[in-house]
């Protein structure tokens, strides 16, 4: 390949891009990363794509959003790969399956349930959508050190936004009922919608990525204590604590070389 051709989707190059590179699916979530890296400047911005490049200690390090959906990150992730990408940490948002947890809770997920149709194009659904175990560690041991409230475990990864917030709209609503009351009975901790895609895809092509997400809402919280919403409206935790996960990683690779 031709490092220089820039990629379709993303616009980017191979110069453009860090070897590690932070992913959030809102694109107006990347300037709010990049001003927590040294240096940072926008390289690209087409379509859901926004990508900033800087530093942590010396080392390059993306910042590129994937827009929402399997579809979309699939697209990012592929062709940040292709421009020499390894180690990726997605900085996103979910809300809550598991009603003990409290709207601003960060969740590291494990693993993620494959409710989405785009992994099914590159491998059969038996096959698991699993973090990297050093990035969640990395993340973890991140949330410990900035003193934020973390819970490891698994997240649902679903294609329908609205599929999940009002399921009675659907004719589908039994089915998503049913799947929602399983996820919950097996421990699944809060709903996204791209975790999955970058686990599988990563797995697939050989590098790593752990997700980080903010729980903005739950509503099975609200239900059972019969109170109003309570969204969180802060993610200055979710943001330093991916970038303090990362400088980890970081650290722990130059140690190895
Ligand atoms: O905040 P982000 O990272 O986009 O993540 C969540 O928010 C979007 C839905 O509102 C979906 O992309 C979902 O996964
Ligand atoms: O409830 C939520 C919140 C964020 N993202 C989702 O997919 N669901």
């Amino acid at each position: 390949m031709n490092t220089s051709e820039k990629m379709y989707h993303i616009q980017c190059q191979e110069s453009d891009i860090g070897h590690y590179v932070l992913l959030p699916g809102d694109p107006g979530r990347v300037s709010e990363i990049a001003k927590r890296l040294e240096h940072a400047k926008r390289v690209a911005s087409n379509r859901e794509y926004t990508t900033y490049t800087g530093y942590l200690d010396g080392v390059k390090v993306s910042v590129t959003s994937t827009g929402i959906g399997g579809p979309s990150a699939a697209i990012a992730l592929e062709e940040l790969i292709k421009l020499g990408a390894h180690t990726f940490i997605r900085v996103g948002t979910c809300g809550g399956i598991d009603c003990s947890l409290e709207p601003g809770s960060l969740i590291i997920a494990t693993g993620a349930i494959r409710k989405e149709g785009t992994t099914s194009e590159y491998i059969p659904i038996e096959f698991p959508a699993v973090g990297n175990f050093e990035l969640l560690t990395a993340l973890n041991n991140a949330a410990h050190k900035l003193s934020h409230q973390s819970y490891l475990g698994i997240v649902e990864s679903k294609d329908s936004f609205y599929g999940q917030h009002e399921p009675d709209q659907m004719p589908n609503a039994a089915i998503l009922k049913q799947k929602w009351e399983a996820w919950k009975a097996g421990g699944a901790l809060a709903s996204e919608m791209e975790t999955s895609a970058l686990y599988i895809i990563s797995a697939i092509r050989r590098v790593r990525c752990g997700s980080i997400l903010l729980l903005i809402r739950n509503r099975e919280k609200e239900n059972l204590e019969n109170t109003p919403p309570t969204m969180c409206d802060t993610n200055a935790h979710l943001l330093d604590t991916a970038v303090e996960g990362m400088r980890q990683i970081i650290r722990i690779d130059k140690e190895a070389q």
